[in-house]
């Protein structure tokens, strides 16, 4: 039984070292939750109290209405998955699945088809008799997944498993890693720093930086409306340009953007992603010049000085014979209502508005 984990006012410390002040968060029955944020923020900290294998210095751990703060970590009925694959090397992938059900009670007649129907899930079932040292990267990672779920677990955690593969292998893991967590709706908790991967696997995504959450939210409300400068600068990429806010508004390259904090006024940051610029022909216009380009096969990322010589990138879909050279004159419109206007401090989000 899949359950919901709910985390109140977690403290976390390594001696006098607070890493994890006050965090709390809900994480729903059979979603699947990342922790994303750089590294030495806390995420695998964070994990790991879920688990059990850090000690809580406060706050309660609650999965569905139960308290799990002192409870042993093999009473929490949870599977694992690891960034290094952390299966047994003397053992075949069969006896590696098998292994969790052993301590288990069930009877010997049934632990070979639960492990051969999970086995089939991963599609390693054709390897089921070979040593894990005869596997690729990837199958090995599909034969832990397989050993984390075929306990039927409550709560599915896993700590950069993919980080140890190539990328093309990363794109393929994280799709059938997907696929198999809506199949088996597991509650899952997914610590990562790449935030394309959150992106492409979570329900949604909590952003950590110090051992602070800095945002919870869907992919597409994380990467289009950021609540502070550290999340719009983490997630994707962005530029920033300084601009003054007055009377609720802010010109920004000449476009009016309204701002919803009705008493801020001053300076401001405004976040403009690198596909939200648009290249015209008109005239009127924001004149700017291309000062650099990299083809990257479908896009294409210019580096477009701004009036005021701060350079900007431009992201456009590269076309046969569209590559604007270096040195050439280009006018520039933006996506107002994808803008994001923060405070000069860049820790407040003015076009959202904010709970707190
Ligand atoms: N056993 C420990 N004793 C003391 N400090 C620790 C211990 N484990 C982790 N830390 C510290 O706690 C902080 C958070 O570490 P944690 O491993 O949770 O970060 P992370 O976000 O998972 O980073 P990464 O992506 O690099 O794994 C770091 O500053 C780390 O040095």
């Amino acid at each position: 039984m899949s359950v919901a984990i709910d985390i109140k006012n977690a403290l976390k410390k390594y001696g006098d070292n607070v890493i994890i002040p006050d965090l709390s968060l809900k994480i729903k029955d059979g979603e699947f939750f990342t922790l994303l944020g750089p590294s030495g923020c806390g995420k695998t900290t964070l994990l790991r109290m879920i688990a059990g294998f850090n000690t809580i210095e406060g706050g309660e751990f609650h999965f569905d209405e139960n308290i799990i703060n002192d409870l042993d970590p093999s009473k929490r009925n949870i599977g694992m998955v690891f960034q290094n694959y952390a299966i047994f090397p003397h053992l075949t992938v069969r006896a590696n699945v098998e292994f969790g059900l052993n301590n288990r009670d069930y009877n010997k007649k049934e632990i070979g088809p639960m492990a051969d129907k999970f086995l089939k899930l991963m599609q390693i079932y054709e390897y089921r008799d070979r040593m894990p040292e005869n596997l690729s990267g990837g199958q090995q990672q599909r034969v832990a997944l397989a050993r984390a779920l075929v306990i039927a677990p409550d709560v599915l955690l896993m700590d950069e498993p993919l980080s140890n593969l190539d990328a093309k292998l990363r794109l393929e893991m994280r799709q059938a890693i997907r696929d198999i967590q809506k199949e088996v709706g597991i509650t899952t908790v997914y610590v990562t720093h790449d935030q394309e991967e959150a992106m492409a696997i979570s329900d949604r995504i909590a952003v950590m930086n110090l051992g602070e959450i800095q945002q919870i939210g869907t992919p597409q409300t994380i990467y289009h409306r950021p609540v502070n400068e550290f999340v719009a600068n983490f997630i994707g990429r962005t530029n920033l340009i300084l601009a003054d806010c007055e009377e609720n508004e802010v010109d920004v390259l000449g476009h009016k953007v309204r701002i919803k904090d009705l008493d801020y006024k001053g300076k401001v940051k405004v976040s403009i992603r690198p596909e939200e610029f648009m290249l015209t022909d008109d005239k009127t216009t924001i004149k700017a010049v291309v000062k650099d380009t990299v083809f990257l096969g479908l896009n294409t990322h210019y580096f477009i000085e701004l009036p005021n010589k701060q350079i900007v990138e431009v992201i456009k879909e590269s076309m046969i014979d569209n590559m604007i050279e270096p040195g050439t004159e280009v006018y520039l419109t933006i996506n107002t209502e994808k803008v994001n206007v923060y405070t000069e401090d860049g820790s407040k989000n003015l076009v959202i508005a904010h709970e707190n």
